[in-house]
């Protein structure tokens, strides 16, 4: 585990840290305080030899500092539950800020499933791994020694205790830790991997029940079920067998140890309130004992989800610094100058690719599937750099121009609509507060939607998704389209995204669209003959580059 990284999740929570420490560090102390108090109390009771008025302080003394354990208990409680939700919080920002500058491509590698077990149960654990655990180990090592010194300073004949259970304890240590961390480890994949399939199950429902598979796709979850079963089930029965074999060791050597005092008590060696002292001492030592083997399994377990962690964090993210940079004034001139790129996986998707579309031009892209046409959009919009050659907005190299400029500057309507939970008003808005009803309002209607929303009892205020009406697939359509017009940019990409209007309702839309737009750039992936005529030109694809290069409904 770097330490450093671990340190520097806890730096901005220091001082919260630092307070839950104290407190436990006193609650340690005054742990430690109580057998003394306590072997004087009991003594006097048992011996019955007392003053009353000793009796009487004594006893307020001992309930004093019981009522103290228990407040300063009860302040590291809260303390702790401050922190470790503040925390928690923000590591998880942090991650979601962190997963959202990563690029496109480390998106695609598949890893979602492990990047929610980081967001949910994984940085839950962390957190309270930071927060409590790692806080409470040097409270606990006091406790644990406090205890011991204090017993030997009673008896130290009790010494040879010493060199037999300190090694035993470190062996038990090292066995356990070495396989907690390679079980947390396949446990996280392996849940990881459960929730991955979890996700596509819902997604995929209607598919799912359309083709009667839901017992096929029940026995792929059950399957993953059980083997994240059998791994919780070894975990826990690694910690059914610690915990006792812990408590054990720790009763059988107070047992030995009473035994051993009890005779010196008899010899008359020590004293009957030291007796109840060591009886208290060994109360007092038997919780940190057996958590510190837990604790040093759990430091394990957060090691592999925080190496997790880094290895996100340490990805490489995109550079889209904010630009307030104006695009109104770009014309949508474009130039792909023998762009190649190749995904990850060794696939050339383009290569070589050449066109030019200016200015006001209404180009239709076709080609068969995998010709390369959303690989190109892909470029366009910087989702990836070209391993080779250029693409030019405006006479200026993308490479040179800010990725939020560049992604401002191209209104992008995907082949998936992506709406989210909320108001139509928010969906065509998307987080762009300075946004007025009356862009809203302009960018619906070119996007034909306006009268289908004006239709609606709350109109731009009804709730889509799942806490609100459900849009058909065109109206969906339609405020996706909405929402890629209502910044007005000069370039605007269709990915297959007038597909679900009618002819006559597409032809509309391009000629408004080519209208409003005023002379700037649209850009039509399409398959759809009717589509295609109603392009300038038409740029066929295939094998990742421009095949040919026609006239259309010119
Ligand atoms: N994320 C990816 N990882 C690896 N290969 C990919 C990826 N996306 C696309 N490809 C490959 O790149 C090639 C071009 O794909 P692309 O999606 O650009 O084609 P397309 O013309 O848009 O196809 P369609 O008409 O089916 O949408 C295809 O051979 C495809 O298999």
């Amino acid at each position: 585990m770097t330490l450093r990284f671990l340190f520097g999740l806890m730096r901005p929570f220091w001082l919260g840290l630092l307070i839950v420490m104290c407190l436990m560090l006193l609650e340690s102390v005054a742990l430690l305080a109580l057998p003394a108090l306590g072997g004087r109390l009991g003594a006097i009771f048992l011996d019955q030899s007392a003053q009353p008025v000793r009796r009487e302080i004594l006893l307020t003394l001992v309930l004093g500092l019981l009522i103290a354990l228990a407040a300063l208990r009860m302040g590291s409680r809260f303390v702790y539950a401050a922190v470790s939700q503040s925390l928690l919080a923000k590591l998880r920002l942090r991650l979601m800020d962190h997963i959202q500058r990563l690029p496109i491509a480390f998106h695609q590698s598949g890893r979602r499933g492990d990047l929610i077990a980081l967001l949910t149960e994984e940085s839950a654990r962390l957190g309270t791994f930071i927060s409590e655990t790692l806080v409470s180990v040097p409270p606990m090592i006091l406790t644990a020694l406090g205890a011991t010194i204090l017993m030997m300073r009673i008896d130290l004949s009790l010494l040879w205790l010493v060199p037999v259970l300190v090694p035993l304890f470190f062996i038990v240590l090292r066995i356990v830790g070495r396989f907690m961390r390679r079980l947390g480890e396949q446990l996280q994949r392996e849940h990881a991997h459960a929730i991955a399939i979890a996700e596509e199950t819902l997604e995929m429902l209607p598919v799912i029940k359309s083709f009667n598979r839901e017992a096929q796709v029940r026995q792929r979850y059950a399957d993953q079920t059980e083997v994240v079963r059998r791994l919780e089930l070894r975990r826990e029965r690694l910690f059914g067998v610690l915990e006792p074999v812990i408590a054990l060791t720790v009763t059988v050597s107070a047992t030995l140890l009473l035994y051993l005092a009890g005779s010196r008590l008899s010899e008359g060696q020590i004293e009957t309130a030291e007796l109840v002292s060591l009886l208290l001492y060994v109360a007092v030592l038997v919780r940190p004992v057996g958590s510190l083997a837990l604790l040093y399994g759990q430091f394990r377990t957060a090691q592999g989800s925080l190496s997790r962690l880094q290895s996100v964090l340490g990805e490489s993210p995109e550079q889209v610094e904010q630009s307030d940079k104006d695009i109104h004034h770009l014309r949508g001139d474009i130039r792909f100058e023998g762009v190649s790129f190749s995904y990850p996986a060794n696939k050339t998707a383009v290569t070589g690719l050449s066109f030019h579309i200016r200015p006001g031009e209404v180009v239709a892209i076709t080609g068969d599937n995998g010709a390369g046409k959303s690989t190109a959009v892909g470029l366009l919009l910087g989702f990836f750099r070209p391993d080779a050659g250029r693409i030019v907005v405006d006479d200026v190299d993308t490479a040179n121009l800010s990725l939020s400029t560049l992604r401002r500057a191209v209104g992008y309507v995907p082949q998936t609509r992506h709406l989210m939970d909320g108001s139509i008003r928010d969906n065509i808005r998307f987080f762009d507060a300075e946004l007025s009803q009356a862009q809203i309002e302009r960018a619906a209607r070119i996007a034909q939607a306006h009268d289908f929303i004006s239709a609606l009892p709350k109109g731009y205020d009804t709730l889509i998704g799942d806490k609100g009406v459900r849009l058909s697939g065109g109206q969906q359509q339609r405020l996706a389209l909405a929402r890629a017009l209502v910044n007005d940019p000069p370039i605007l990409v269709l990915d297959e995204a007038t597909s679900m209007y009618d002819i006559e309702g597409e032809h509309a839309f391009v000629e408004e669209i080519t209208q409003v737009l005023q002379g700037r750039t649209v850009i039509l992936i399409t398959h759809r003959p009717a589509s295609l005529k109603l392009a300038d030109r038409i740029l066929r694809m295939a094998h990742g580059r421009v095949v040919s290069d026609e006239v259309g409904r010119a």
